[in-house]
């Protein structure tokens, strides 16, 4: 390895432009040495100002372009588990946004294949647990200030949905940062999910199911709840409030500006994620860094993006009228932790 860890970058769009611009300014020890984008002029755009990157329209073909040594996967989620299986072919450690892979018997031979090395290769996208909110609540809850954890309520509040978008992806997508909290937080599994639809936002495109409310059960029988609405209009809104059954503790109330002018205040509310998450991002890709030049792994494993995609796949026959809907994980290799570490 060379003083700075060659990283290829998969996907140009949103994610994986913020990504590049992250490890060239804010993060140290690693450099961008290739990007692939099937859109070249995206990855030509998002590499503007960087010497010596490598840009090509095939994922594959990047990871072996001179100079890589480690693969940041910013794809859309159905090409991840080709380019995960890619970079384990060739032992090139990665960090995979979420969802790892959307479909679970594809996310499970992802597993299968990571534990087939015998040894960790990938840290999942899950940048909650890099928030400091977030790392402070989970704090509380481990040391037992609140008690035995009874119930999370959280909201996840978008300001618009992408053209893309479908009603499963409020799901697969939105709320699979909350289902990989809810199990970090709390150490256990999710057991069974019910999805409930109200009325459609009228600001929701033509078809969406959008706000959706989803109940999530725990293996030691807490509840989790999760407002999921992503055309909300106003703010980028993520909280979380843990009960348990000596007190309740909340994040994620206030993340903006306090403005006072014309005699009077307001609060600035972020309006995406790249905002909000700003800091989890960087300590996320600086973890994924330091963790890579040290030879390690750390961070939210593959079995932890299988178990957020099983979780999901079951809210997702829930949503489209399946009721309550139990979730059958595979059997966990000795190689991943417990839900929680
Ligand atoms: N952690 C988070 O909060 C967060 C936020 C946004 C997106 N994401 C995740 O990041 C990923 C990308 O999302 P986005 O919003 O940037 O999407 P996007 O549509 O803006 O960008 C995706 C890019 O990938 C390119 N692409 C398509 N197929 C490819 C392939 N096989 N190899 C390489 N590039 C390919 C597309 O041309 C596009 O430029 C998704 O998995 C998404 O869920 C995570
Ligand atoms: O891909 C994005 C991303 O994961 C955001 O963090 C989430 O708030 C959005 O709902 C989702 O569409």
């Amino acid at each position: 390895m060379g003083d700075l860890l060659g990283v290829a970058v998969l996907g140009a769009g949103h994610m994986g432009a913020d990504h590049i611009r992250r490890l060239d300014q804010a993060v140290s020890g690693a450099r961008v040495v290739a990007v692939a984008d099937p859109e070249t002029e995206r990855a030509e755009e998002a590499v503007a100002g960087i010497e010596g990157v490598v840009v090509h329209r095939e994922a594959l073909a990047v990871l072996d372009a001179p100079g890589v040594e480690a693969v940041l996967i910013a794809s859309p989620g159905p090409a991840h588990e080709e380019a995960l299986l890619a970079a384990f072919a060739r032992g090139l450690p990665v960090l995979c946004e979420k969802p790892m892979v959307p479909d679970p018997a594809g996310a499970l031979r992802v597993v299968e294949a990571e534990a087939r090395l015998g040894r960790r290769l990938a840290q999942i996208g899950f940048m909650r647990r890099y928030d400091a909110e977030y790392r402070r609540l989970k704090s509380l809850l481990d040391a037992g200030a609140l008690g035995r954890p009874l119930m999370l309520h959280c909201t996840h509040r978008n300001v618009s949905s992408p053209p893309y978008f479908t009603s499963d992806r409020l799901v697969d997508s939105s709320v699979s940062h909350e289902i990989d909290a809810a199990r970090w937080l709390l150490g256990q599994e999710l057991t069974a999910v019910t999805v409930i639809r109200p009325a459609p936002s009228s600001a929701a495109p033509e078809g969406l199911w959008d706000p959706q409310f989803v109940v999530f059960e725990t293996e030691q029988g807490a509840l989790v709840d999760v407002e999921v609405f992503v055309n909300c209009g106003f703010g980028y809104q993520v909280r979380c409030e843990a009960v348990g059954e000596t007190g309740s503790a909340r994040i994620g109330e206030e993340h903006g500006v306090a403005v006072t002018a014309a005699g009077g205040s307001r609060l600035e509310v972020p309006q995406d994620y790249l905002v909000r998450f700003a800091d989890a991002y960087d300590r996320e890709v600086q973890a994924w860094v330091d963790a890579t030049r040290r030879g390690e792994v750390t961070g939210p494993s593959v079995w932890d993006g299988y178990a957020a995609s099983a979780v999901a796949e079951a809210g997702v026959r829930s949503l489209h009228g399946a009721g309550r809907v139990t979730v059958d994980l595979a059997e966990r290799p000795a190689l991943y932790a417990e839900p929680g570490s």
